[in-house]
């Protein structure tokens, strides 16, 4: 596929690389228009600018990124690709971008990110569900920009500490870098204002971990990941990264999982 990729971040950069490995071709990057690089063909600074025959937008660029374009990408016929499942705790924004797809006849596909196990929670949540409890721990550095450093010192906690108890849908709007995980469990399973979230700065973990509890007709489901962060951006998984090129080859693939 002829695909544009929104932001060069730790996500987006990881996502270029393997784009030909997956035999794909880079045709465009679009990124906010004081920073289009004047060396670079690719580079764009709005969706006006995108060439024509891009058969997909991926955007790696987050929240702000998908509420603000994703709207007129996918008016114009183009699916979109995206990591931001936090964005639609935002009613108005999840129905603009609903309206879009429709006048389109497109399709915003979310990334998995970095969680897994949503098939499962899908498939639990037909039962019904009877709960879905998301907990998700980072070390320090991996809440630094976020909320947490409103209530802790991170380059001094030595234990443990939680600083948001909550739904995913407070989750996700005053964590807009860090709970598109309590999102994407939140729309797999029992909604933004049903699902319980806690999120914890840990000092003595080296991993960004994500565990999910849920219970309903269908029996329990715990799940744990133990997730490597990006190089470039101790806030974010590979596996984020990993989950578009995963999406996008079950987008191209006949027989699907
Ligand atoms: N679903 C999931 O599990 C996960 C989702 N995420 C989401 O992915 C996002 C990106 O992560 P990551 O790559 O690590 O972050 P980075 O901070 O490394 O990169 C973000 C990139 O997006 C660009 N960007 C942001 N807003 C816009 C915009 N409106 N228009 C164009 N470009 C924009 C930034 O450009 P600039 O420098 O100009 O701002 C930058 O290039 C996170 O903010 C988070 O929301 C992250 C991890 C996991
Ligand atoms: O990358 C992660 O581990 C999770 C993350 O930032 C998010 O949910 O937004």
């Amino acid at each position: 596929m002829k695909i544009a990729v929104i932001g060069t971040g730790a996500i987006a950069q990881f996502v270029q690389r393997m784009l030909p490995e997956h035999g794909h071709e880079l045709a465009a990057i679009l990124v906010r228009p004081h920073r289009v690089d004047p060396k670079s063909p690719k580079s764009v600074g709005s969706v006006d600018d995108l060439p024509a025959g891009i058969e997909m937008v991926l955007d790696c660029a987050g929240h702000e990124a998908l509420a603000g374009l994703g709207p007129d990408i996918l008016a114009r016929g183009l699916d979109i690709i995206s990591v931001s499942a936090g964005a639609l705790a935002d009613q108005q924004v999840s129905d603009r971008l609903d309206r879009a797809a429709r006048k389109g006849g497109a399709r915003l596909h979310l990334a998995s990110g970095a969680i897994g196990g949503l098939d499962c929670l899908s498939a639990a949540a037909v039962g019904p569900l009877k709960s879905v409890t998301y907990v998700g721990r980072k070390p320090p550095a991996g809440w630094k920009g976020s909320l947490a450093e409103h209530s802790l010192d991170l380059g001094n906690i030595t234990a443990a500490e939680t600083h948001f108890q909550g739904s995913a849908r407070e989750a996700a709007l005053a964590y807009p870098k860090n709970a598109n995980v309590a999102a994407a469990v939140a729309l797999a399973g029992v909604g933004f204002d049903n699902t319980q979230v806690r999120l914890i700065a840990d000092p003595t973990i080296h991993k960004n971990i994500h565990e999910v509890e849920a219970e309903g007709d269908f029996g329990t489901f715990q799940f744990r990941i133990s997730g490597t962060a990006l190089p470039d951006n101790p806030r974010s998984s590979a596996l984020a990264a990993m989950s578009v090129l995963s999406k996008l080859d079950q987008l191209c693939k006949p027989i699907v999982l």
